[in-house]
């Protein structure tokens, strides 16, 4: 193998690459991805050590407060991205192509990837979506942009094909999905996420492809899981789908350190003396010594 780059040699780490991951699958090491939107977030995500970090649109729902990831445009994921680019200088950054980016002329989605990659520091882009989403997928990736697909549910478009329900279940719409998983593939992508599909047709998909199918809602079988922060942490207010595993209640732990500040402030428990600044005149300690 070849030793790697200075740009991939940072601190002690080696930051991961697509070929990289593609090794990963090969070797059967399952692949982690988790979301992050800013930089404490990015941090923790990189002290885990996951293998890739996704500043997902679901930034609209978990930090944004829209309830839909429709909302959420460029100039946000831009801006969330150097945040988490700052935390997390270390590990890959996969950055979500905003609503409608991918659609249209191809110009309009070479200038939002390339803000992603050039203002943001992303180091890839991943968007929704089939159909004429391919020849983008083509056109990004030969320019030298690296792309990951998202099919299954795709949340941007929920208004005009179904909303949020499993797909791959029946015969048809499990054939649809494994032919576009494999154009994706065929597309350039270097990695491609399913969302809310049935097990064996994920575990299939897996099969088929030689990239890396990272699965969310998709059961047991794919080559990696991504999940979204908050939900991981339990500090989402929304629903919680059936596929989250929440490991932690950020949501009690943080109101209930509020709520304790608020009362300390109220009652003149906090500040005490251990917070408070003592003037020079007073070298033994205006408060006696005690800290
Ligand atoms: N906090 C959060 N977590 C996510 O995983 C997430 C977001 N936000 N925002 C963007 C999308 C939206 N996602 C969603 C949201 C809801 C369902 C959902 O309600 N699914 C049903 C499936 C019902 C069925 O067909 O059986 C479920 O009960 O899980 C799925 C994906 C995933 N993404
Ligand atoms: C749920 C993941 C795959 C996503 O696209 C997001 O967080 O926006
Ligand atoms: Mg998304």
């Amino acid at each position: 193998m070849r030793s790697p780059s200075l740009s991939e040699r940072r601190g002690n780490k080696v930051k991961k690459t697509t070929l990289g991951f593609k090794k990963q699958k090969q070797q059967n090491e399952r692949c982690v991805m988790v979301t992050a939107y800013d930089a404490p977030g990015a941090e923790a995500a990189e002290a885990a050590g996951v293998d890739l970090i996704l500043v997902g649109d679901s930034l609209g729902m978990t930090v944004l407060g829209y309830d839909t990831t429709t909302d959420v445009t460029t100039a946000d994921m831009i801006h969330h991205t150097r945040a988490v680019k700052r935390g997390a200088r270390d590990t890959f950054i996969v950055t979500d192509m905003p609503f409608l980016t991918a659609q249209g002329s191809q110009d309009r989605t070479l200038d939002a990837a390339l803000s992603l990659i050039q203002q943001g520091g992303a180091d890839a882009v991943k968007i929704e979506g089939a159909g004429s989403v391919f020849q983008k997928i083509r056109m990004l990736t030969e320019g030298g942009i690296p792309v990951c697909a998202h099919l299954g549910l795709t949340p941007q478009t929920v208004g005009v094909d179904g909303g949020y329900r499993v797909r791959g279940r029946t015969q048809e719409e499990r054939e649809t999905l494994l032919k576009e998983a494999l154009e994706a593939e065929k597309a350039g992508a270097f990695m491609l996420v399913l969302e809310c599909v049935t097990e064996e047709t994920a575990e299939e998909a897996a099969r088929l492809l030689q990239i890396p199918v990272i699965g969310i809602g998709a059961g047991r079988f794919t080559d990696g899981q991504v999940l979204v922060y908050h939900d991981i942490i339990g500090q989402f207010s929304g629903k919680q789908a059936k596929f989250v595993k929440q490991y932690a209640d950020a949501r009690s732990l943080i109101e209930q350190a509020l709520l304790s500040y608020t009362e300390e402030v109220r009652s003149g428990v906090f500040p005490d003396t251990s917070h408070t600044f003592e003037p020079l005149e007073h070298p033994g300690g205006l408060y006696g010594g005690k800290k």
